[in-house]
């Protein structure tokens, strides 16, 4: 079996915290109706990919000796700045629920009486949910110092995100219209947008 580190540690904190903070917002997810979903085979093929790259890959990692073979020293300050990174994209990966809260779904679809959220962390980044992702997953890659485990989590998502971002947005505008092409000015994608104008009043 792999033998574990300190920051093999903290990259279980990192999954068991990140776990705690989406399984209510599952729960309830599960429990509203959707009124509309994008959901697709190509979709659901990307969060397979996902899930095997955050969590099968690591828990064989950790379990198992199959990845041994792509296993290197890691200096200590990369095993640090994976922590820092896991603190931050847990914060951020809390925040965002909090703040999208009953309308979170893991899927592209809108649940009945869907508002446009741009209130707290959203005001200021259209996706903090994927920011926190895109961290979590440079955490993983800095925790755990395998070549083929480390960058799993990192590439699967590039993969989702990618494919995904357009469609959400295409979404969002085909039911908010005006309001979230207006959204979309004033806030960046992944990146806080702070030289930016951040509320219009009055406007819908
Ligand atoms: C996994 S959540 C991610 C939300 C967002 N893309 C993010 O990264 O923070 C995806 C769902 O959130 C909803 N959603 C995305 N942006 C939203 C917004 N600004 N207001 C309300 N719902 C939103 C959509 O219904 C989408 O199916």
């Amino acid at each position: 079996m792999h033998h574990l580190g300190v920051f093999d540690y903290i990259f279980v904190l990192m999954i068991v915290a990140c776990f705690l903070i989406r399984a209510p917002w599952e729960f309830r997810n599960k429990k509203a109706k959707a009124v509309e979903s994008r959901d697709n085979a190509k979709e659901r093929f990307n969060l397979l990919l996902v899930f095997t790259g955050s969590l099968t890959m690591p828990v064989l990692y950790l379990c198992t000796s199959w990845f041994d073979f792509a296993n290197y020293a890691a200096s200590p300050l990369q095993g640090v700045l994976g922590s820092v990174a896991a603190i931050l994209g847990v914060f951020l990966f809390w925040k965002s629920h909090h703040d999208l809260g009953r309308l979170f779904s893991p899927k592209l679809e809108m649940k009945e009486a869907h508002t446009l959220v741009s209130q707290g962390i959203y005001a200021r980044i259209r996706h903090p949910m994927y920011t926190a992702v895109f961290i979590n997953g440079l955490a993983q890659m800095l925790l755990l110092a395998n070549f083929v485990v480390g960058p799993a989590f990192l590439i699967a998502f590039s993969i989702l995100y990618f494919s995904r971002i357009e469609h959400e947005e295409k979404m969002m505008l085909d039911h908010f219209g005006p309001a979230y092409a207006e959204y979309q000015q004033r806030t960046n994608r992944l990146l806080p947008a702070f030289g930016r104008r951040q509320h219009v009043s009055g406007g819908s």
